[in-house]
């Protein structure tokens, strides 16, 4: 697969380049940040040290006329410059725009951004804060939760990679709402920490180091709250939390059960969606940021109290990689039909129980 990266300066673009540039079957093609970025002609290794020995291709600026120059209006597909796929680590509002042209140009599009997570057009302007002009490219994509929506993924031209918390909290969520546990009409309750780098790598007052401390924000009115309520078939109330440390998420999801609804029950919704899946780690204790940092696991760990029908559900994971990176990864290895921890994990998995630990092909990180 050749491929594009747009969004290649920001911490998801890092990430995703990192693991691309490390991938057999995966040859990059392009790196490219906005028009005017002050970026634009370093290498990747100077922009992210890191990488240094590992990705030194060049930065180029986005604009019309780099497309005009790039991408044919009919891509010969074997041409040896032809793109495959692109990956969009960029703002919603830029991927809202640009998607579509890729699309008719016979170009995958893997979008890390929140520009086609949400169904409902009109819920851009609220969520977003942007009016979303492209209904039709909008109307082709398909989410790629890859533990969940593999076939759809597996035939999609544009797949929206889930957010971040998102990612956490519909792990959590769907093996009790795919089995019918929740108790109807009841209340479920997200509560998210993020580290800073979910802020993304420019700089604001609210991300400065001398202002981080654990609290919460954008309550009631995040974007992620109708992207979670969306892919899980239920409302949620979403409380997210910023922490002060760079990298990883925890979402604890509280809901209220069926009665009747035993232990044995949940278990059984638990593994049979994840005793298959390699990057998902059934732990026999709440799950630790520090386990899933820099690495492309999602831990879960749950406990229900039958008598007052109460589960509360735990999901860490690394936001840049799970919650975007990785996850990205996964469904370019389902569109290319390889196994989705591709390039991710040793090749050795077969199952739950099995030995299986992180290729620590990266060098130590700057994050
Ligand atoms: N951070 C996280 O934990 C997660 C982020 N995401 C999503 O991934 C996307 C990237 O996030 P993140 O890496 O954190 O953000 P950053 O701010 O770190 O990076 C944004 C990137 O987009 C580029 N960019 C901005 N405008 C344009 C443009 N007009 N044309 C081309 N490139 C442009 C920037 O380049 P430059 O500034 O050099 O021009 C930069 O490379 C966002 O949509 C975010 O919501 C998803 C899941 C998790
Ligand atoms: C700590 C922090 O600010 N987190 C970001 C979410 C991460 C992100 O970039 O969101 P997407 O997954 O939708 O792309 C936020 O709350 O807006």
């Amino acid at each position: 697969m050749k491929v594009a990266v747009i969004g290649a300066s920001g911490y998801v673009g890092a990430e995703l380049i990192g693991l691309l540039c490390q991938h057999d079957n995966i040859s990059i093609q392009h790196l490219l940040v906005s028009e005017n970025s002050s970026s634009c002609g370093k290498t990747f290794a100077a922009l992210h040290g890191r990488w240094q020995g590992i990705c030194d291709l060049p930065l180029q600026s986005f604009s019309q006329t780099w497309f005009d120059t790039f991408i044919p209006a009919k891509q010969d597909k074997d041409a040896d410059n032809a793109l495959d796929a692109v990956f969009f680590a960029t703002p919603h509002e830029f991927s809202a725009l640009w998607a579509g042209a890729f699309l008719d140009a016979g170009i995958k599009v893997f979008d890390l951004s929140g520009g086609f997570r949400l169904k409902e057009l009109a819920d851009y302007p609220h969520y977003y804060g942007f009016e979303h002009q492209d209904i039709n490219t909008l109307s082709q994509a398909h989410y790629g939760l890859a533990e969940w929506q593999h076939e759809q993924i597996a035939g999609a031209e544009l797949v929206a990679v889930p957010g971040c918390y998102p990612t956490a909290s519909l792990l959590a969520l769907k093996p009790v709402i795919a089995h019918e546990l929740q108790l109807e009409n009841s209340l479920v309750v997200v509560n998210g920490i993020s580290g800073v780098s979910g802020a993304g790598r420019t700089a604001s007052l609210a991300s400065n180091f001398n202002e981080v401390s654990l609290m919460p924000y954008n309550i009631l009115k995040h974007r992620h709250q109708p992207e979670i309520s969306q892919e899980a078939g239920v409302e949620v109330i979403f409380n997210p939390h910023l922490a002060p440390y760079k990298r990883g998420l925890l979402a604890t999801v509280t809901l209220q059960l069926k009665p009747g609804v035993t232990c044995a029950r949940v278990e059984h919704a638990f593994k049979s969606a994840y005793q298959d899946k390699a990057l998902v780690r059934l732990l026999d204790a709440w799950p630790k940021i520090d386990n899933v940092a820099h690495s492309p696991f999602a831990d879960l760990h749950w406990q229900y109290d039958e008598d007052k029908q109460v589960l509360v559900v735990a999901c860490a994971i690394d936001n840049l990689l799970k919650g975007a990176a990785a996850q990205a990864l996964q469904c370019a290895n389902i569109a290319m039909g390889l196994p989705d921890h591709y390039g991710l994990l040793p090749q050795t998995f077969t199952g739950s129980g099995d030995d299986y630990s992180l290729v620590s092909h990266a060098p130590s990180t700057s994050l």
